[in-house]
């Protein structure tokens, strides 16, 4: 079965404006809200590509009921511990001209609360797939990820980590399966602006050297390069199309990837289907359909 923790899900308060006015009284053009945090975009875009899997992790008051109902609409399976208190965050996302996102940083989670969590993951092994994605409330240890890694360390369990920084490197000794920086989380671990193909190759073969199976790296409009586990390096474009709201393309090319990956093995094609559900997110005001994933996989 397929896995996916999101530590901090979010509902997405997505607004239009012709312009924003720092400091006075805007009024939007549109707004709508859509489920969020990244394993659970994941998830979804998963569920879309035909792949069951069970969105696990923490929520919080009437935010993390929507999100669990919205899931369980979707045909998502959930198993998400409650939290006594808070509430799941709703992060804003504003689109006017430019995209611009002001993230929460979520509800406290207890020590107990890990603990739970870090035993449903103990029932893991042989044949699973876990994916860690997003950020961790500020409450949590930073080696929260690690810490999940080690405890699975042996039972053959495939694991995607789409985290920044320590979080992300710290894990990189347990050999995950899949990261996925983008250019710029890649550039901010080696304290660098990566600006050229050859740069990006470089700090992406660190991270391999330093235990990452396949690193995938995104960037936007610019597309993906990917170093695969056999020494294979894929570079591919982004497909060209009218960008609506770019807010979970990386989630989308995380779930593409491991639904090519799982479908055929064959990593070439695991990045054609991560990209064409990374740009089919981008070309969407929502997350993006089976069908809008295969137009676009059919287009080359
Ligand atoms: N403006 C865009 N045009 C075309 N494809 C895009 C665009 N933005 C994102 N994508 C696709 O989605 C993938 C992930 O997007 P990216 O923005 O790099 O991820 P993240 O959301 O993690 O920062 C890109 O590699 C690309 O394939
Ligand atoms: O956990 P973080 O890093 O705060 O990010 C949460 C946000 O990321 C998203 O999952 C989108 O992520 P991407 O645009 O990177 O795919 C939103 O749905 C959510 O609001």
């Amino acid at each position: 079965m397929i896995y996916t923790v999101t530590f901090n899900p979010a509902l997405d308060y997505v607004v239009r404006m012709d312009a924003l006015a720092l400091g006075q009284v805007n009024r939007t053009v549109s707004e709508d809200v859509q489920l969020g945090g990244k394993g659970i975009n994941v998830s979804w875009v998963l569920r879309e590509l035909g792949h069951e899997n069970v969105a696990l992790g923490f929520v919080a008051g009437f935010t993390g009921k929507a999100i669990e109902d919205g899931l369980a609409a979707k045909g998502v399976a959930t198993d998400f511990i409650h939290l006594p208190a808070g509430l799941t965050r709703i992060n804003v996302k504003l689109k006017a001209g430019e995209e611009t996102e002001i993230n929460g940083k979520g509800p406290d989670i207890s020590a107990e609360a890990l603990e739970e969590l870090f035993h449903k993951l103990d029932a893991l092994g042989e044949g699973d797939v876990l994916v860690l994605a997003g950020s961790i409330p500020a409450s949590m240890p930073s080696d929260v990820y690690e810490s999940i890694l080690a405890r699975l360390e042996g039972k053959n369990v495939l694991c995607a980590v789409d985290a920044t920084r320590d979080l992300l490197v710290n894990v990189l000794k347990y050999k995950p399966f899949l990261i996925k920086p983008n250019n710029h989380e890649l550039g901010e671990i080696f304290g660098r602006v990566l600006t050229t193909d050859e740069e990006i190759r470089e700090c992406a073969e660190k991270l391999q050297q330093q235990g990452a199976r396949n690193v995938l790296v995104s960037m936007a409009g610019d597309g993906a390069m990917l170093l695969d586990e056999n020494g294979g390096c894929h570079r591919l474009a982004a497909y060209k199309g009218k960008v609506k709201n770019s807010v979970g393309a990386g989630d989308s090319m995380v779930a593409g990837f491991l639904a090519g990956y799982l479908d055929s093995g064959d990593y070439a094609h695991a990045l054609r289907v991560g990209s064409a559900a990374g740009s089919a997110t981008a070309f969407s005001d929502v997350l993006a359909t089976r069908s809008e994933i295969e137009a676009l996989l059919n287009q080359a």
